[in-house]
């Protein structure tokens, strides 16, 4: 598209000499607008004779004949970004599927993982939107689903590649990015690459989020996003929809149920690499999975016991320093644990880790980090297990047993990807070997060669880590944390088959993991005591019935009773789901079905209050007494007893199950508004009373010693003080304490009276206390005498006047 020069507003009397016949600036304008009109026309002309033109070779695609991306009728635009990104023979996913999706039929497409499904259904989605003439304004025209974060932002990249001469408009809205910002854009949006929760928040939450508009819905990874995690958000999603529209299923390892497929309204799907001869138009029979790996992956296990497992990593990881590597395992804080020591034990290679719980934007960027390096060690978990295309990555560890086989697949898939060479390496643990080697056996049909490590080649980072633990505590927690979160994977597997918690030896472990002291399980601990329980009454029916009691005595109802009481009536009540049928997957003799132990109700202390509460239980109480003997908390027990006469009253009731009753709590409120009311009076009168205790001891201790001062004066000299003293005799003055004095006691009087009538007036004074105590201010009035120095001021006064 040609854009126009934006012209200036020009200056006023500048104007260019016009030409005869007319002032040039209009001429120029209508002649590029009509230039620009007639361009556009010329434009879509072209377009409609291109889209007539390749839409009559959609009906004579022969996948068979195809070598090259130009045989396929796609536009010029596709084809010239397919060349510039050196996309020029399609692989076999992609000749087999995207004819048919081409020509608009929903499309099941399995192929082992790097080889190229991404193309196989973004062609067909930029394409579907050309040829309908999609542009900008017609709003959402195709939606496409990933399971993750990065594996949706890889396709964005990709569609970006792919995508770059049209004029659609693209949008990647994944979780972890700012919500706003999409919610004003989305609408805008002709092709969305989404994650299936951020999808439907924007569903609920987005009023100009229209998928009215939608024509093609693609699924990668179609399995897990159909599977178990997913199922409720994926129900919710394609509820929006409309019905009508084209569906595209990529995936590795398409395990869907025809349940699956029938949820996604498929009409007469083709199926693409599904059966021996990677047939298209065959339908698989029923719900059989579809599994391949890379030709050129070297595959092999190791057997270690768990507490060899970081020794195993750490020698691994030094015999392969010029190699790049991804170790998953079980949990983010394992992820994060590994990381972190393995930072300070310092390899000798570049590290990463790559989990869920990190921030989005560290996320992406670990993963072009990872990308970019040629060298490079990154613990991960299954986050980075399906569809991430990392180029050459020499080796896969999966440290920690996957949970089934399509997961060994994934992940094991992160390695020889588009006909290169690489090698995964299966770390299982002496329980785990059985079923595991056996399943890929029976799934894959893949033996997988068993490989030795020489103890010689082994080095044990044991005691640095203990060190480094020791120094920095938070690394500690850190340990501990993976040490639980690892139990907690392992606990959580429904395969119980193949995951024991139980058989795992604990303190080897932490140890292993650097640990000092084996952190509390909680839930192995209650796993074990719900075990004994379970075990115990079995014993004991077993010990019933070996001494032959049951049927002797005869008395069928008295018999009927104890085994009541010691029987379980059914074994596998606390099951959460349906047990697993290994033994079908496995052509093994059916065994007891393995369960999943239900979580145990939390008990909250809410719950223990309100059983209290029920009980009626007499809490202790505390009572306490003051000087006089009466008891302090006597209003306390009332408001006690009120408020268990209004539970019982409550409780007969029997209407009001939950919520707060209004009546009851104003009740108690105000008794308890009265008792703290009495309590705050009480304690002021408690502190009045000692303060007029303490003066009045100060007012006995001033007078006392101002008696002895009085004696002293009396016994001593004149001559013992100053000069002036001595000149001036000063006998002859009347005393001025028994002038004062009588003033004082008259003052003392009206005090006196004064007080009576406060008390009268003040309620709430105790009459006892008074009667004790009279007002300290009073009195120390009264003794205060006059010193020495006043009777000289005095009698200074009296000389003058
Ligand atoms: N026709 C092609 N020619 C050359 N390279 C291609 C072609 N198609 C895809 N590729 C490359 O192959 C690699 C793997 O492609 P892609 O990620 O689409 O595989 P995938 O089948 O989706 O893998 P997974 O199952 O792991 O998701 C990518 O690097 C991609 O660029």
């Amino acid at each position: 598209m040609q854009k126009q020069k934006p012209r200036g507003p020009g200056k006023p009397g500048s104007r260019a000499p016009s030409k005869p016949g007319g002032s040039q600036r209009p001429n120029n304008k209508q002649h590029n607008q009509k230039r620009a009109k007639e361009l556009s026309r010329s434009k879509l002309a072209a377009t409609e004779t291109e889209i007539q033109e390749l839409r009559a070779k959609y009906n004579e695609i022969d996948p068979e004949t195809i070598k090259t991306f130009a045989q396929f009728p796609l536009s010029q635009k596709t084809q010239k970004a397919l060349s510039e990104a050196k996309y020029t023979t399609p692989t076999e996913v992609q000749r087999l599927s995207i004819g048919h999706a081409l020509q608009g039929k929903d499309v099941l497409g399995a192929a082992i993982t790097g080889s190229g499904k991404t193309l196989a259904f973004l062609i067909p989605v930029l394409e579907h939107l050309y040829m309908n003439k999609w542009s900008r304004t017609d709003g959402v025209g195709a939606i496409i689903i990933s399971p993750t974060r990065e594996l949706a932002y890889q396709i964005f990249e990709t569609l970006k590649k792919i995508g770059k001469h049209h004029d659609f408009s693209a949008g990647l809205i994944i979780g972890g990015k700012n919500l706003k910002f999409e919610r004003t854009r989305m609408d805008q949006c002709n092709i969305l690459i989404c994650t299936p929760g951020r999808l439907l928040q924007h569903m609920d939450e987005n009023p100009l989020f229209n998928t009215t508009t939608m024509e093609v819905l693609v699924l990668d990874e179609a399995d897990r996003c159909l599977d178990m995690g997913f199922q409720k958000t994926l129900n919710s999603i394609i509820e929006n929809f409309p019905p009508d529209r084209q569906t595209l299923l990529f995936s590795a390892t398409q395990t869907n149920t025809l349940e699956d497929l029938a949820r996604l309204n498929l009409k007469d799907p083709v199926y693409v690499g599904y059966g021996a001869a990677k047939s298209v138009d065959t339908k698989p029979s029923g719900s059989k999975a579809v599994l391949a790996l890379p030709e050129l992956l070297q595959q092999s296990y190791v057997v270690i016991p768990l507490e060899e497992k970081m020794t195993m990593l750490w020698s691994f990881i030094k015999n392969h320093l010029k190699q790049k590597i991804i170790v998953f395992v079980a949990s983010c804080k394992q992820a994060k644990y590994l990381y972190e020591i393995f930072c300070k034990l310092r390899p000798g290679v570049g590290l990463l880790a790559l989990y869920g719980t990190l921030h989005q934007d560290r996320r992406i960027a670990i993963y072009e980090d990872f990308l970019r390096k040629s060298h490079v060690v990154m613990f991960a978990t299954d986050v980075a297990s399906r569809g991430l295309d990392f180029p050459s990555v020499n080796w896969v560890l999966q440290l920690d047993c996957p949970e089934d086989v399509p997961q060994y697949i994934h992940r094991a898939g992160r390695s020889a990807r588009n006909k290169s060479r690489g090698e995964c390496l299966l770390v299982l643990t002496p329980s785990e070997e059985e079923y595991m080697i056996a399943a890929l056996k029976e799934q894959l049909n893949l033996d997988i060669p068993a490989v030795h490590i020489d103890p010689k080649k082994l080095f044990s980072p044991r005691v640095k880590i203990e060190a480094f633990l020791a120094q920095f505590p938070d690394l500690r927690a850190s340990a501990q944390r993976a040490f639980l979160s690892y139990l907690k994977s392992v606990f959580l597997m429904r395969n119980k088959r193949l995951f024991n918690v139980l058989n795992l030896d604990l303190d080897a472990y932490a140890q292993s993991l650097g640990l000092a002291v084996t952190p509390r399980v909680p839930f192995i601990e209650k796993l074990k005591w719900r075990q004994k329980q379970q075990n115990q009454p079995e014993q004991q029916t077993n010990k019933t019935t070996g001494f032959g009691h049951d049927n002797d005595d005869g008395d069928d109802g008295s018999g009927e009773e104890e085994d009541d009481f010691i029987k379980i009536k059914r074994r596998d009540h606390d099951v959460e789901g349906d047990p697993i049928k290994l033994e079908q997957q496995m052509g093994e003799e059916p065994e007891e079905p393995l369960v999943v132990p239900k979580r145990e109700k939390l008990v909250t202390k809410a719950a223990l209050a309100k059983k209290a509460i029920k009980k009626n239980l007499q809490i202790n109480s505390k009572l306490k007494f003051d000087e006089d003997g009466q008891t302090l908390a006597d209003e306390r027990n009332q408001m006690k007893a009120l408020t268990t006469r209004q539970q019982k009253q409550q409780e007969t009731q029997k209407d009001d199950d939950g919520g707060i009753n209004l009546m009851l709590s104003k009740a108690l409120l105000n008794e308890e508004d009265q008792y703290d009311k009495q309590r705050f009076r009480e304690l002021v009168k408690k502190r009045h009373k000692l303060q007029r205790e303490k003066l009045r001891k100060k007012a006995e201790q001033q007078q006392s010693d101002d008696d002895e001062e009085q004696d002293e004066d009396e016994a001593q000299p004149l001559d013992m003080d100053s000069e002036s003293e001595q000149s001036v005799d000063l006998s002859w003055l009347p005393d001025p304490d028994k002038i004062y004095k009588k003033r004082n006691e008259k003052d003392e009087e009206e005090e006196k009276e004064k007080e009576v009538a406060q008390q009268n007036d003040e309620e709430d004074e105790d009459d006892d206390d008074d009667d004790d105590d009279e007002p300290v201010f009073k009195k120390s009035r009264i003794t205060d005498k006059l010193t020495l120095m006043d009777t000289e001021a005095i009698a200074a006064n009296l000389l003058a006047s």
